[in-house]
This record gives structure tokens, sequence and C-alpha cells, in this order.
């Protein structure tokens, strides 16, 4: 079932347009994130759901009913900001109650609801404090349970774990995951982080300067990304990309990198045209092999040891370096000159002029 669903959405400000023509269907239940580069629109998108920034043009329905023109008291969501938006003056559990009281919900309700996410959240035992006296990390959850205790149609998030330190972000991450496990509730939610919306999202949608770039579970946008923008975007460290050429020779498709030339696999059906492409190259799908069988070689820049695996920058020659993935343990020394090869089975191609899928 539509628990939201956004139609050829527009927003202008002045003759300025930044949002042009949206649409997304979100489900029932599900958690949609909202990524890309500064300035895309995310904000102003959630902003505009959660009616606090006008539409300019296009249907948006929540629960199927049209609330263009609603109040955001009206259209039965509850948004969670990045800077928490308590009330200094209120305690914990006025803050919470806040929303309810106003609404003139029955005392007995409030209580019971409130305890409720008190305990769901863990922050009981500040109950009676005021923000000033909280954690960011509390006041994070603070802001969350005031949400909760409307028991709205749907969460919107606004970049709500940006002010965290790195741990209680991870933390507050796997809260929210719980917290979604278990309510299922739908939820809409913008962040800069590649880690939350690869681990929170059952969508994610890619925003390019106001217009959807690709809409699909994080693992297809990882695997398949349906153009450059969002190849170079999604996935940490940022996938190698390398000027190629497409060419075409008897009715087959081949790709010629450097003084290689490969078949292309899987655009048999498509209208190509001989022209300029760009190879796709994760790090992970980069091995190293000996000099003969190697398509890159070179020096080894940089070695970041994470723990879990190693990333190594190779010197190529080309402008750009090369990022490898190596075994945590990998015996490699900043200088050695490494040699690797792709696994061809997950190169990645994308028309230069366009910057659209081929493979
Ligand atoms: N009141 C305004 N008047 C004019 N332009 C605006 C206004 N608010 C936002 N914009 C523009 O709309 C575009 C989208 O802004 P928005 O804040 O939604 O981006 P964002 O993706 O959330 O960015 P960030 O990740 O930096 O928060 C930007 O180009 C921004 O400059």
């Amino acid at each position: 079932m539509t628990a939201i669903s956004l139609r050829e959405i527009r927003k202008s400000y002045g003759s300025l347009q930044v949002i042009h023509d949206i649409d997304i269907e979100i489900e029932s239940g599900e958690f949609l994130v909202l990524v890309g580069p500064s300035g895309c629109g995310k904000s102003t998108l959630l902003r505009m759901i959660a009616g606090l920034e006008e539409i300019s043009g296009g249907r948006l329905e929540i629960g199927g009913k049209l609330v263009n023109a609603l109040p955001p008291s009206q259209r039965d969501i509850a948004m969670v900001f990045q800077d928490y938006a308590l009330y200094p003056h209120m305690t914990v559990l006025e803050n919470m109650a806040f929303g309810l009281k106003m609404r003139g919900t029955n005392q007995a309700v409030i209580q019971q609801r409130v305890a409720q996410a008190a305990d769901v959240l863990r922050i009981r035992p500040f109950l009676n404090r005021r923000p000033a006296q909280l954690s960011g990390g509390q006041r994070q959850r603070v802001a969350m349970g005031r949400a909760i205790v409307r028991e709205p149609s749907a969460f919107l998030f606004d970049e709500p774990l940006s002010n965290l330190d790195a741990a209680l972000r991870v933390e507050m991450r796997l809260e929210i995951a719980k917290l979604h496990n278990r309510m299922k509730a739908t939820t809409v939610y913008v962040t800069h982080d590649q880690v939350e919306a690869m681990t929170l999202a059952d969508r994610i949608v890619v925003l390019n300067t106001g217009r959807i770039e690709q809409i699909g579970p994080p693992l297809e946008l990882y695997h398949r990304p349906a153009s450059l923008f969002v190849a170079r975007f999604i996935g940490s460290p940022t996938m190698n990309t390398l000027p190629a050429e497409l060419v075409i020779q008897g009715g087959e498709v081949a790709i010629r990198l450097k003084d290689r030339t490969i078949a292309l696999k899987g655009a048999a059906d498509q209208n190509l045209r001989a022209g300029a492409v760009t190879v796709g190259i994760r790090p992970e799908d980069l091995a190293v092999c000996n000099p003969e069988e190697a398509w890159f070689g070179g020096k080894l820049a940089v070695a970041e040891r994470l723990g879990t695996q190693t990333y190594g920058y190779l010197e190529t020659g080309d402008a750009r370096m090369l990022t490898v993935e190596f075994s945590r343990d990998a015996a490699i020394n900043v200088g050695d000159l490494i040699h690797v090869r792709p696994n061809m089975d997950a190169i990645h191609v994308f028309e230069e002029a366009s910057g659209r899928r081929l493979n």
C-alpha cells in the first residue's frame, strides 16, 4: 500500500526551479533514504512532505489524501530535526508530551505513550531533566521520542545524526534500525552519510540538482548504478573511473581501454554508438596479479589500513590514482610496484556524454 505519493512534485524559488518533477511512491512501512550532494534538494523535498515548504506544483498524497495545501499539523507525520528542536525550558517529559497535550489528548493516554516511548528509547531516567542537562545522543532520543508518542503515519528525519560524534552515530544508527524493525513505520530520511543510507534504507533515492538520478535498493545502486553520477556517489572509497572508447566491429561491441580491447557483455540489444565512455571499477574488483596479466601497474603511494581491510592507492601514471582493496594484513608497503587486473564481471561502462550505464 502506498503511504506517501509524490507525483510531478516541483519547487521553485522565484524563477529558480530547485526540484523538477519528482515521482516517488513510498510504500507503507518503507524506509526511504534521500541522498545526494549538497544543494541537490534533499531537505527541500523533505520539508515539502512535512508541509514546512510550499509545493510549487504536482500532487502530494499522504495516506491517499491530497495534502498539498494542508498545514504540517494536519498531515499526520512527525519530523525529527538535525538540531533536535527541543523546548529548552521544558523537561524531557514535557517535551515529549507537548504535542499530544496541544491536541487535547487524554492525560492517561499521554502518560502511557510517553512511558512506552521512554522505555523503547531508554530515556526514562532523564524524564525530569531539561535538554541542556542531556548529552547529544540523549537529546536525539528525546526528539525521536517526541515524534513516536504522536503515533504518526510517517516519520521524517532530516540528518538526525549529523551533530553526534562518530561512536554515537553508530549507536544511534543501530537504535533507528531496531526501532524501524519493531515499529515498521513509514520513514523518509535525509542524510549525507553513505553508511547510514546503505544500512538503513529499503530504497535509496539519489538526487542530482533536483532530479532523481536513480531509486532502488542499496545493493542495486551499488552493483548496478544507472549512471556515472550514482556510481561515483555511492560507495566509499569512490569507484575508480577511467576514460575508454566504445568500438563496434562487425556488430560486436567492445571497449578499448589503454591497449586492451574487451567485449562488452550485456549490451547486445542496445542502440549503441561508438565513442567515448568511462569504465568504472570498484576497489574490491581489482586483484593483484603478475605483470604479464596486469591491466594496471603502479607504485603504491598510500596504504590505508582500516583493520577490516586495507586500501592502497596506486600511481599509475594517469592523473587519477587507482584505489585497490587489499586484505587487512596484506604485505604491501608504500613504494612497492603493484600490478592488478579487474574482475571482468564487475566492470561498469558509462557513456561519456550522457553518463548513462551501457552494460
Ligand atoms: N529560500 C531559498 N531561496 C532560494 N533558493 C533556495 C532556498 N532554499 C534552498 N534553496 C536552494 O535550493 C536548492 C536545494 O536546497 P536544499 O537545502 O534542499 O539542498 P540539500 O540537498 O538539502 O543540501 P544540503 O545537503 O547542503 O543540506 C539549493 O540550490 C539551495 O540553494
